[in-house]
């Protein structure tokens, strides 16, 4: 099955994310997704996090798009400021379990890669565990609806 033919994705890095965002491009063009934004950073020249992270989370809180992806060396910086909106939880993974996990019970609607951390083939696996995942609910929705403050 194909988890991506259905989907609105965002994707934003900054410039240590910038080698790996294009090869999950190619991925996901490849995999026929079905519309796909990039939110840069369109080089490798230092750039910073926040001023790629901020529009992308813009976007998917107005609904353009359903999920994004993140791209950061650590994952960090990136995740820590697409939280700050309300209508994003931005879950940082290096392993497929915790991709699955981060959608069954966070209801994660960004998959945030650490660019510095991961092969290119992890970071594969890793979105495809994500977009084939299914939020659980039960349980896990009572404390995901705790979670804005
Ligand atoms: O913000 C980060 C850490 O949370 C990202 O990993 C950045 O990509 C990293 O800090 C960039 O570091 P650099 O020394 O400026 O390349």
């Amino acid at each position: 099955m194909n988890p991506f033919k259905n989907l609105r994705i965002a994707i934003c890095n900054d410039h240590a994310g910038y080698e790996l965002k294009n090869k999950v491009v190619e991925y996901l063009q490849d995999e026929g997704v079905k519309k796909l934004k990039d939110f840069g950073a369109f080089s490798a020249e230092s750039s910073d996090y926040p001023d790629y992270a901020h529009p992308m989370a813009t976007a998917i809180e107005n609904k353009e798009f359903d999920f994004g992806i993140s791209i950061c060396g650590s994952g960090n910086g990136i995740s820590m400021t697409l939280n700050k909106h309300q209508g994003i939880r931005a879950a940082l993974c290096w392993k497929p379990e915790i991709a699955a996990l981060a959608r069954r019970h966070n209801d994660a609607n960004i998959l945030s890669l650490p660019a510095r951390f991961v092969s290119e083939s992890e970071a594969l696996d890793m979105i495809f565990t994500f977009f084939s995942a299914e939020f659980e609910g039960g349980r896990h929705k009572t404390r995901v609806d705790k979670i804005p403050c």
